[in-house]
């Protein structure tokens, strides 16, 4: 089973009452030239809180130090589990994000993040997760790999459960 995680960094905006997430730009990889959070594939004995961690320092240089949990997201590919997907929070980091060879980061307020230019299922989700709210989700996707050219067809999603 393929474990992968994704990590939405929050901080108030400078410039009004709203909050901003740090989304990457992905320049390689699945979901390349898409915009998501930081996160990748949990190594061997990693947990999901130290994968969640170490590709958040790796790939836009942010040493994270509090995370929370906000959802597990099961993605499904032909009828198979392809991945789980660990999805955390953190308003606790330092450090200024640094484009990498793998994402290029940008500060989006949070009404503006741009949803025609990430997977299908992000608008469904991750406005509540960015709420604050927790989700458990299950997405089914058909048409072979690689994932990030099938088609999504079906979704089921629970919200404010424990994760
Ligand atoms: C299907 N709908 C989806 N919606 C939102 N996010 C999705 C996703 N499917 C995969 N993701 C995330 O995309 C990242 C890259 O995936 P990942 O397998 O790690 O690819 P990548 O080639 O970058 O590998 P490494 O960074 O080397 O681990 C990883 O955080 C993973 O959770």
């Amino acid at each position: 089973m393929l474990e992968t995680t994704l990590c939405f960094p929050l901080r108030d905006s400078d410039s009004n009452v709203g909050r901003d997430v740090l989304l990457i730009e992905k320049r390689r990889g699945l979901g390349e030239g898409w915009y998501n959070g930081p996160g990748g594939k949990c190594e061997p004995g990693e947990t999901p809180p130290e994968c969640a961690i170490r590709e958040t320092r790796e790939e836009v240089g942010l040493e994270v130090t509090a995370l929370e949990k906000a959802g597990e997201l099961t993605f499904l590919l032909d009828g198979d589990t392809h991945s789980v997907c660990h999805v955390f929070r953190t308003r606790s980091f330092t450090g200024e994000p640094t484009a990498s060879d793998e994402a290029h980061p940008e500060w989006i307020a949070i009404e503006d993040v741009p949803y025609d230019r990430m997977w299908d299922d992000d608008h469904l989700w991750l406005p509540g997760v960015l709420e604050g709210r927790t989700v458990v989700g299950e997405f089914r996707f058909e048409g072979g790999e690689p994932l990030d050219e099938a088609e999504f067809v079906a979704h089921d999603l629970e919200w404010d459960v424990s994760v």
